[in-house]
């Protein structure tokens, strides 16, 4: 039996199919190349080059391989893009995440594990926001997301499709063996911005709006480490391989740092001390949101072991150096 990892190339998957390889599993990779890297993937997975959309191909995939479970993380990620382009994240994130699930009910797939966003619950009322809490997403990409939760959720019902459902809040930092991080072209995240600041990739960076009633002014969010991340998936494969139920579980460490806590985190740790412009705020931006996080370490048994924003810097500079040298 394997493991299909949609997205496997991109930051967070390529993270996950280096935690499968570890772990012993037989892993196939599913990506298209179009923000992904075929040299974050690591030589022990299949790495197939095509679309999630394309059902012929993933049906093929999941019976020529025995597919157990798959993880998908593949889609569009920018929020701005999904409100100018919102038919092309309609596209990839809910059309295609609902051909995929076709495609596993069809094919006999026990376990799907959705990468789905702190972005469904848009602006929350109150923070720490709990999974229950309402869910009203302010971008094309968020809504994108909680379509695909719900057709999983009816697929689950109807044709008992294990699943479980991450909303992960704002990720960053690397592996810390630097086997992989986030390389993306064009970043628009917070640390990685930062942190090409501090490396001289960037001559600024701009905070994007300082008048949000928060403690200093801008926007607090919750920043998980990529290994805790991926560290959440792993217990899921094993919570639904051992006949756990479905589940929909946040996941961040329950605490926020503000836009300029992080910048100063990446000025300290970086020793640089770069130009920082204030901005208007980026439309689109909820002022503070944290997650609840009990009901995954109740849940699957969670346990986060870098949950230390200078640890999670550190390791986001150290990748952004090794990158430097690749000559991509
Ligand atoms: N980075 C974050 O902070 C964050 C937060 C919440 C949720 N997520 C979710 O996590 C997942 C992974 O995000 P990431 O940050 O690693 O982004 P990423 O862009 O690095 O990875 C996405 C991967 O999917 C591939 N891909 C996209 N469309 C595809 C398609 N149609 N067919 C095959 N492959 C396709 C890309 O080539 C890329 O390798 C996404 O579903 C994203 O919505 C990310
Ligand atoms: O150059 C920059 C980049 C970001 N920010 C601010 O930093 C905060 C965090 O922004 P960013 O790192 O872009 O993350 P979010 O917009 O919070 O969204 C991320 O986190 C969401 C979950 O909360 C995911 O769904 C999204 O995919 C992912 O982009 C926001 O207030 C931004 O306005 C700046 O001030 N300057």
């Amino acid at each position: 039996m394997s493991i299909l990892v949609t997205g496997g190339a991109g930051y967070i998957g390529s993270h996950m199919v280096h935690a499968l390889v570890d772990a012993g599993e037989r892993v196939v990779v599913l990506d298209d190349l179009s923000t992904g890297f075929r040299f974050a993937v690591p030589p022990e997975a299949a790495l197939v080059v095509g679309d999630t959309g394309d059902a012929a191909l993933v049906s093929r995939l999941i019976a020529e391989h025995g597919i157990e479970a798959i993880v998908h993380f593949a889609a569009s990620i920018v929020v701005p893009e999904s409100v100018a382009d919102p038919l092309r994240y309609y596209r990839n994130n809910t059309a295609n995440s609902r051909s995929m699930i076709d495609c596993a009910v069809t094919g006999g797939v026990k376990h799907f594990v959705f990468s789905s966003t702190a972005a469904v619950y848009g602006n929350p009322a109150r923070v720490p926001v709990a999974e229950d809490d309402p869910l009203a997403p302010m971008s094309p990409y968020g809504s994108s997301k909680l379509m695909t939760e719900i057709m999983l959720r009816d697929a689950t019902a109807a044709h008992g499709l294990g699943h479980v459902i991450l909303r992960y809040f704002n990720v960053a930092g690397a592996d810390p063996l630097m086997r992989t991080g986030q390389s993306t072209r064009n970043a628009t995240h917070l640390i990685k911005v930062a942190v090409e600041a501090a490396l001289g990739l960037r001559g600024k960076i701009d905070v994007f709006g300082t008048d949000y009633p928060t403690p200093d002014g801008t926007c607090v969010r919750d920043y998980i480490h990529v290994s805790d991340l991926v560290a959440a998936h792993a217990d899921a494969l094993r919570h639904l391989r051992s006949g756990g139920a479905p589940a929909t579980l946040n996941c961040g460490y329950g605490r926020g740092f503000s836009v300029l806590e992080v910048i100063e985190t990446v000025k300290r740790v970086s020793g640089v001390d770069f130009r920082v412009d204030l901005a208007p705020r980026r439309p689109g931006d909820p002022a503070a949101i944290v997650a609840a996080c009990d009901r995954a370490r109740e849940i699957l048994g969670w346990q986060p072991r870098w949950d230390d924003l200078d640890t999670i810097v550190r390791h986001a500079l150290d990748w952004q150096r090794k990158l430097g040298t690749m000559n991509l």
